[in-house]
């Protein structure tokens, strides 16, 4: 049977990342960039952007400001991505991601357009469409103003009940929520998992035993990213975990993003875990290596995948 490979990506708060490289930031001081980018973002953005490179039927949606919309509408026309954002008053927020020569980055976030209940009911009523078509959704991002996190955990219950299959990152209380309408997948980094539990966490026990207890509270799956450490996969069968290929930094952003990808590519094809898994970890190593998300050359990829091991969870090592 042909897979199924069209899937929606619903990105409530997208962004425009302003990316500038300089050697070092100097706070309080004068900075200066040698090389900047502006390119449209945001958790979901970014993960459609890379599920369409390799090959997915990509649908997008969620909130964009209609004043500055047009560099996502290009973005998806190129890409061959379905346009299914509802457009709101005033502008999409520009994000400044400031990266330093040795790959440590400073994330300035802003907060995002106003929705307002009409907007929200609108997005409502496109994803239950959507969902007469579509099995697989990607959720990925925080909330703009006039979003709560208990209607962001109501879109996950929704499509769940829908008998769709959500992917879903987040952070903060929206996290929670959605956890709590037990989505197909969840994926917190260290710092969300963190907050959520309110535990420190400082070694794979606590790591894995926090892990377990969402996979435990209903999410079928749970990834708990770790960055350079690597990440750590649990379902019903148990935990698996995954070593990163060592990679020369460029930029952290859009890692998780591209996890994400490769975790829902991997759903879309109906790929063994392990296989999943490591494609994922080698996706996400090969983000890290340029500014920016998007595959350029798929074939960057096979040496990455090769160095990529699949390890015991307790044969982590967590820096803490
Ligand atoms: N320096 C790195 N080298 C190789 N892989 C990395 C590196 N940093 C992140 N990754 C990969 O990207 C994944 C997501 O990164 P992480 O920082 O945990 O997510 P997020 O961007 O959501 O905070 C990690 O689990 C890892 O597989
Ligand atoms: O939705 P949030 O949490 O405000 O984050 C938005 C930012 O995250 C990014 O999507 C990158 O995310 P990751 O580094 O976690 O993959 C940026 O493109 C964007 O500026």
């Amino acid at each position: 049977m042909k897979a199924n490979l069209s899937v929606v990506t619903v990105t409530l708060n997208p962004a425009l990342d302003l990316t500038g490289l300089l050697d070092e930031l100097k706070p309080g001081q004068v900075s200066l960039v040698n090389q900047s980018t502006l390119h449209p973002a945001g958790k979901g953005v970014n993960v459609a952007k890379v599920l369409a490179e390799l090959g997915a039927k990509v649908t997008v949606t969620g909130f964009l400001g209609e004043e500055n919309h047009t560099p996502f509408a290009d973005l998806f026309l190129r890409s061959g991505i379905e346009d299914a954002f509802i457009r709101v008053p005033g502008a999409t927020r520009i994000n400044v991601k400031l990266v330093e020569q040795d790959g440590r980055v400073s994330d300035v976030n802003f907060p995002g357009v106003q929705i307002d209940d009409a907007a929200f009911a609108a997005l409502t009523e496109k994803l239950i469409k959507l969902a007469e078509t579509h099995r697989v959704f990607v959720i990925s991002g925080s909330l703009p103003r006039g979003v709560t996190p208990s209607q962001c955990g109501s879109l996950v219950a929704r499509l769940t009940q829908l008998g769709c299959k959500v992917f879903f990152d987040s952070s903060q209380q929206a996290l929670a929520q959605g956890i709590q309408a037990q989505p197909f997948l969840v994926k917190p980094n260290e710092t969300e998992l963190r907050e959520l539990t309110q535990l420190p966490l400082t070694d794979i026990a606590s790591l894995s035993a926090a892990g377990q207890t969402l996979q435990q509270q209903g999410c079928r799956n749970v990834v708990v990213s770790l960055g350079e450490q690597g990440l750590l996969w649990f379902d019903d069968q148990g935990c698996l975990a995954a070593l990163p290929p060592k990679v020369e930094l460029v930029s952290t952003v859009g890692a998780g993003d591209t996890l994400v990808a490769g975790l829902c590519w991997g759903e879309l094809n109906a790929w063994p875990k392990s296989q999943t898994l490591s494609f994922s970890t080698a996706l996400a190593a090969l983000a890290v290596s340029q500014v920016g998300v998007g595959i350029d050359d798929l074939s960057q990829l096979t040496p990455l995948l090769e160095q990529v091991k699949l390890v015991d969870p307790m044969d982590l090592v967590i820096k803490g």
